[in-house]
């Protein structure tokens, strides 16, 4: 029996089985189960699998943003709208073919923007070129999910479903459980909150299916037994994602509205150039990024258009340094910084001060 069988028969099998307390441990087994032949579908030297002609595109500039749809939802026309870039766009289904790179120029940065071809529901298990689409969605900062506002949420269920099947979670945090494989010792559970999805004994359960039997497992959050298993697995993807409702020339503005106001949500149109500025600014706060400006002693700060470099949110100025020059940290003695991280402006600032888009760092050197 090939592994998409099993998953079916699998699956099916948890369709049929009603979920109560004394079903929850076998349930448990099955999740688990699957998990694993999931995994093994995708690894690289199983059927259908490999990055596929036209799909290896070199990662470039500061971020990649990815955009994942069914066919014919605008996502070429969004690449030839943002980018310098033309990608034929078509009425028929399956327009594109391969992995189309363009980029958005944005606040001093280069944003990687990739077409890629249409997918539909059974694309993780290989249907059209589904897996190759979901391997390159995997290398992204940021999903654009493609959708047509006027088939509203059915597309969004589906394709959710694919990626989530493939270990893509969108929007989420990685669950804060701590698991590690230890040769000896059995299992050591501690959990640090009240647990309502789980317990030690469904673990143990899990573990057990794993071939685990020595570990150190500590839960500080009352996770599920599903974010348990994408701990164990290991190979889980967590990216942001925008939801992008596209031609809403089409709906009413009553759709429009209610659309819009649900979290990551955002509507556009391509083709009437409604809403794309907003678009790029929530693709700039997804990818959270910050754009800073260096200036030299005695001289003003750097400020064109072309200036400055780009790090991500988060960044002190440890990480300005690195990117400014390979030597640069160690040689670091203080900065002087003006712009919205500091109280005062300048301030005096050690190499861990965490800097504020649009900060101007000036860096003295021993
Ligand atoms: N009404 C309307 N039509 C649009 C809009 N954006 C794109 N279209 C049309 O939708 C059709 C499909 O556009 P494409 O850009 O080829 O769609 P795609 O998602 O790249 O399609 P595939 O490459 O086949 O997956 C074309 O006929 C476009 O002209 C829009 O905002 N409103
Ligand atoms: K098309
Ligand atoms: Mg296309």
């Amino acid at each position: 029996m090939g592994v998409i069988e099993k998953i079916k028969d699998i699956e099916a099998e948890m369709a049929r089985t009603q979920k109560n307390k004394a079903t929850e441990y076998h349930l448990g087994l099955l999740k688990a189960k699957l998990a694993k032949l999931r995994t093994q579908l995708l690894e690289p030297t199983g059927k259908g699998g490999g990055k596929g002609e036209g799909f290896d595109v070199m990662k470039s500039g500061d971020a990649r943003v990815a955009m994942v749809g069914f066919p014919s939802v605008g996502k070429s026309t969004l690449l030839s709208a943002m980018t310098t870039t033309e990608s034929v766009a078509a009425s028929y289904e399956f327009t594109t073919l391969t992995c189309i790179p363009g980029v958005i120029h944005h606040e001093g940065a280069n944003i990687q923007l990739l077409d890629l071809p249409g997918i539909i529901e059974g694309a993780s298990q290989g249907k059209g070129r589904g897996r190759q689409v979901i391997a390159v969605a995997k290398t992204a900062d940021l999903i654009l999910m493609m959708l047509d506002a006027g088939k509203g949420e059915i597309q969004k269920a589906l394709l959710e479903k694919e990626l989530d099947s493939v270990g893509i979670r969108l929007n989420k945090k990685p669950p804060n459980i701590y698991v590690k494989i230890k040769k000896v010792g059995g299992v050591k559970f501690t959990n640090t909150v009240p647990l309502t999805h789980c317990s030690e004994k469904l673990i143990m359960h899990i573990f057990h299916e794993y071939k685990i039997f020595n570990a150190d497992v500590i839960f500080r959050d009352d996770c599920t037994i599903d974010e348990f298993i994408d701990v164990v697995e290991g190979n889980r993807v967590y990216l942001p994602c925008l939801y992008v409702y596209n031609k809403i020339d089409q709906i009413s503005i009553e759709e429009i509205d209610r659309l819009a106001r649900k979290p990551h949500h955002i509507v556009i149109s391509c083709e009437m150039n409604l809403n794309m500025d907003y678009l790029l600014e929530c693709i700039w706060d997804y990818l959270a990024l910050v754009r800073i400006y260096t200036k030299k002693p005695g001289n003003a700060p750097d400020l064109g258009p072309e200036d400055g470099i780009i790090l991500r949110r988060g960044a002190t100025i440890k990480y300005a340094c690195h990117a400014l020059h390979r030597t640069l940290a160690a040689q670091f003695k203080y900065a002087i910084v003006w712009g919205t991280s500091t109280k005062f402006s300048p301030q005096r600032v050690g190499i861990n001060h965490l800097l504020d888009h649009e900060d101007v760092v000036q860096i003295i050197k021993k």
